[in-house]
């Protein structure tokens, strides 16, 4: 007789994930307090780092041995912003706290699960180069019993994976910078009863207008980078107890680097005395970046006396296509083209004003960094309450007009540098450098009491 395992037989999407579920179920339940205990500490230590170990661990936890905890960053590549917030967190509990944080940036849901989740980034590039189908998907899944139905069902068919992934650090706390990553993992921990042992926060990227997936009651702590997206918060039903409004994490690097202008410019072989444009569209290097480069460069050269009035250099991210094209073309006045930076900080810090697509990471960086800011370009969506927030604060313009764009420039350049100057200042008073300390000062707080035995985590239905 043959035996046809449950592997090799060809099942219907249904049953597929019927058993997959059915099996995940299986594996605790909610309030099984002995499981709850031993699921963990019990079996992930003793699975990943064997028996020993975890003996050793409870003998120092008696002992009163202080403990190096870990933090277990959850992010995805789906534009450059939320791997900055995540850097940025980083090294911000690195220069807070030295060693006693271990911190671990992760994309769980591209190494551990598979289709969709495994996919976001390609599907979401795909998305938002056509706007109309990014749009529909963004307002459309804005409803809760949509999304909630859409991400439940992706957490039960994938729990197992992505208790993996969550656990195989052991962390003592969780922080999710991205949209999609609040829902998944609190259900599974929920499921396999580790809500109580794990803090879990949310650190919001979007300044404004973001997704209603930001919002989970079970967080221990909402941090929004603004007071509107605090408003959004409440009105989504979370406690005022769980929000905290300080700014969008920016990495340490930028408000120190600020100061050397000149020094920066040697450094990175820029003219010392013209004045420098900052063009760039994310870390994709989207937007009407290529149109506006040659715009730019015919809006910057004084053609009667034969010599530019300005400097431009163009950031393209990931875009290579956008590199070679800018690279290939001839230029009258002086320019840098660059691909990806790692050092952000000194390109700004060396310029006198930014074009951008409305980016809530370059937005919140060219505030510290003092720099006017030319929105020319946004995703709908979670970047459309962006504009609003830099211009109607005078820090900058909106146009998504190349021509207009580089007019602009120019006269900040030439007759109105008065204008320069006062958006550059109102930036200034607009930026939250302090915002990634604050942050991780108050997540330290909370891990604090949760060691004095306070409870910190927030029951929450589904
Ligand atoms: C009746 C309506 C039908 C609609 C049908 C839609 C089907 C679902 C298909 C797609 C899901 C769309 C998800 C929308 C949620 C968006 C949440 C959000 O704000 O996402 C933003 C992030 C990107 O981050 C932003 O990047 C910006 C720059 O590029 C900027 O920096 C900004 O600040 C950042 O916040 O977007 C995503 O990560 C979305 C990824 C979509 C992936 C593609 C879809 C399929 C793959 C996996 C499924 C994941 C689960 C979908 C859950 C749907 C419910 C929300
Ligand atoms: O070459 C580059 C281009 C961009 N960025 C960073 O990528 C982030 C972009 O985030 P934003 O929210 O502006 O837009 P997104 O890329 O998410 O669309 C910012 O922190 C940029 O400093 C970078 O580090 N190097």
């Amino acid at each position: 007789m043959k035996v046809v395992s449950p592997r090799t037989r060809s099942d219907s999407i249904t049953e597929k994930v019927f058993r997959r579920v059915s099996s995940n179920f299986n594996i605790s339940t909610v309030d099984d307090h002995d499981h709850y205990t031993s699921s963990y500490s019990g079996k992930v230590s003793m699975k990943k780092r064997g028996f020993n170990e975890k003996e050793e661990v409870m003998e120092m936890e008696q002992m009163g041995a202080e403990r190096i905890k870990t933090v277990l960053i959850l992010m995805s590549d789906t534009g450059g912003g939320h791997r900055a917030s995540a850097e940025a967190i980083r090294d911000a509990f690195k220069i807070e706290f030295g060693d006693d944080y271990r911190i671990i940036i992760k994309d769980v849901w591209k190494e551990y699960t598979g289709w969709p989740l495994n996919d976001m980034e390609r599907q979401y590039k795909f998305m938002v180069k056509h706007v109309g189908l990014w749009s529909v998907a963004f307002h459309g899944t804005s409803p809760k019993w949509i999304h909630k139905s859409y991400l439940s069902a992706l957490a039960a068919y994938y729990a197992k994976e992505i208790e993996t992934g969550l656990m195989e650090y052991k962390p003592d706390i969780i922080i999710s910078v991205h949209p999609l990553m609040q829902h998944i993992p609190l259900w599974v921990m929920k499921w396999q009863g580790l809500h109580k042992k794990v803090i879990f926060v949310t650190v919001i990227t979007d300044l404004n207008t973001c997704h209603r997936t930001w919002f989970h009651h079970g967080v221990s702590r909402c941090y929004c980078p603004s007071k509107e997206v605090a408003k959004r918060a409440l009105v989504d039903g979370l406690d005022d107890s769980q929000i905290r409004v300080f700014g969008l994490p920016v990495r340490p690097s930028f408000p120190r680097t600020i100061i050397y202008k000149d020094e920066l410019r040697k450094e990175l072989e820029i003219d010392l005395n013209l004045p420098a444009v900052l063009l760039m569209g994310g870390g994709e290097g989207m937007g009407p970046v290529q149109k506006t480069a040659i715009a730019l460069g015919d809006s910057l050269y004084n053609s009667k006396e034969k010599k530019p009035i300005g400097q431009l250099i163009v950031i393209c991210g990931r875009n290579k296509t956008l590199t070679s094209a800018l690279a290939s073309h001839e230029w009258k006045i002086p320019i840098k083209v660059r691909g990806f930076e790692t050092q952000m900080e000194k390109w700004m810090g060396a310029c006198d004003c930014i074009i951008t697509k409305a980016g809530p990471g370059t937005i919140a960086e060219a505030l510290i960094c003092g720099l006017p800011i030319i929105l020319n370009d946004y995703i709908p969506g979670q970047e459309k309450g962006n504009v609003p927030y830099v211009v109607d604060n005078g820090a900058g313009v909106f146009t998504r007009s190349p021509k207009q764009t580089a007019k602009i420039v120019a006269d900040w350049f030439s007759n109105n540098k008065e204008e320069l100057k006062k958006m550059s200042e109102n930036a200034l008073k607009l930026a939250q450098p302090e915002a990634v300390f604050d942050i991780v000062k108050d997540i330290h707080h909370l891990s604090q009491q949760q060691q004095q035995r306070i409870p910190v985590f927030n029951d929450f239905s589904y």
